[in-house]
């Protein structure tokens, strides 16, 4: 039985002054996440990732689908299912200054983890495991503990947040655009990080809009483009051999070293159809024919564990 396994999930949001039209933020979309995985889930900006985050976070609710974790639907739980199911599932955020409470020092901080979901250790146990905790993220509990969260880096507080992820010995940590503030030296830190987590049977989803990152660090890929996953699968077969245009389109816009700038090349997102089109990828499409404005599309698998959203990812 996999960790997660996501059913049809949808999310619609009111759209407008009125709110009488509905934006699928996250539109049908089914995958399934095993133990011990690190799975990137890449989109331009608006293409719904956080909304997905959000959702099995429970930190807004679906407007249909299902979301299982080992097996159970965790949709509809709530009191003390739903406190057991943050001991297994948390959520790490781009800022994380505002994941703190101010007046607070980091002790305060990872003791609240004990008060609220292991009351019963004895004092000396939870200083202990703050401090092994600390110092599996790399930093020096002594540096650390006392100390109020300005008095900390960015990369000091994502690395805490990690931290308080080990003490609670999640199942699946939500990292969403985790490193996109730190500079490139502490971003591999943190994504080593990551790494080690995996090696603890944790598994990670990790959101991030940069294709760079996602490669260095995950078994698999999904790409996501508005609300839909296009393309999904291991990260190897994604990257190196893409299927779906939107995914083709992302890997050859990625900026390289010895390429300079080209007018000719720059890209600007449609972002409202024009077309009705069942395929949101069809006014940008550079191999849409008659049929993708007729019949919707479904997923295809291509290879083994590689699936594209595509009408013509089977020709
Ligand atoms: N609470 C909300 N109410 C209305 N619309 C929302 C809400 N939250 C998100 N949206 C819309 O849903 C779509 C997906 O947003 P989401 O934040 O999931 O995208 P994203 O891929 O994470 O983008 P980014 O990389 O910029 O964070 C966007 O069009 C956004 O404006």
């Amino acid at each position: 039985m996999s960790l997660l396994k996501v059913q049809n999930l949808t999310k619609e949001f009111p759209l407008g002054f009125f709110g009488k039209e509905r934006l699928k933020a996250v539109d049908d979309v089914s995958f399934e996440i095993e133990r011990s995985r690190i799975v990137s889930l890449i989109g331009e900006s608006g293409s719904g990732k956080t909304t997905v985050g959000k959702l099995i976070l429970k930190l807004i609710r679906p407007s249909s689908g299902q979301i299982l974790l080992n097996g159970r639907d965790i949709t509809q739980i709530k009191g003390r299912e739903l406190r057991e199911y943050y001991r297994k599932v948390q959520g790490v955020f781009q800022d994380p200054f505002s994941s703190f409470n101010p007046i607070y020092k980091i002790d305060r901080v990872l003791d609240m983890v004990f008060e609220e979901f292991f009351p019963d250790t004895p004092a000396s146990e939870r200083r202990t495991k703050m401090e092994e905790v600390i110092a599996s993220v790399g930093m020096n509990p002594r540096e650390i503990l006392g100390k109020y969260p300005h008095q900390l880096s960015g990369g000091q507080l994502q690395r805490i947040l990690i931290a308080r992820t080990l003490l609670l010995n999640v199942e699946l940590l939500i990292a969403d655009e985790i490193i996109s503030m730190l500079d490139a030296s502490t971003r591999v830190d943190i994504l080593n990080l990551l790494g080690d987590l995996r090696e603890r049977g944790m598994s990670v989803i990790f959101i991030t809009h940069d294709l760079s990152l996602g490669y260095y660090i995950s078994d698999e890929t999904f790409i996501m483009y508005r609300g839909n996953i296009v393309e999904m699968g291991d990260t190897e077969k994604v990257f190196h051999n893409p299927i779906h245009p939107y995914t083709k389109m992302l890997l050859e816009s990625v900026p390289e070293i010895d390429r300079k700038w080209d007018l000719s090349k720059r890209f600007i997102p449609e972002l409202v159809s024009s077309s009705n089109a069942p395929c949101k990828y069809y006014d940008r499409c550079p191999i849409r024919d008659e049929r993708c404005l007729v019949q919707k599309p479904a997923m295809v698998e291509v290879e083994e564990n590689h699936k594209v959203l595509c009408l013509k990812a089977g020709d």
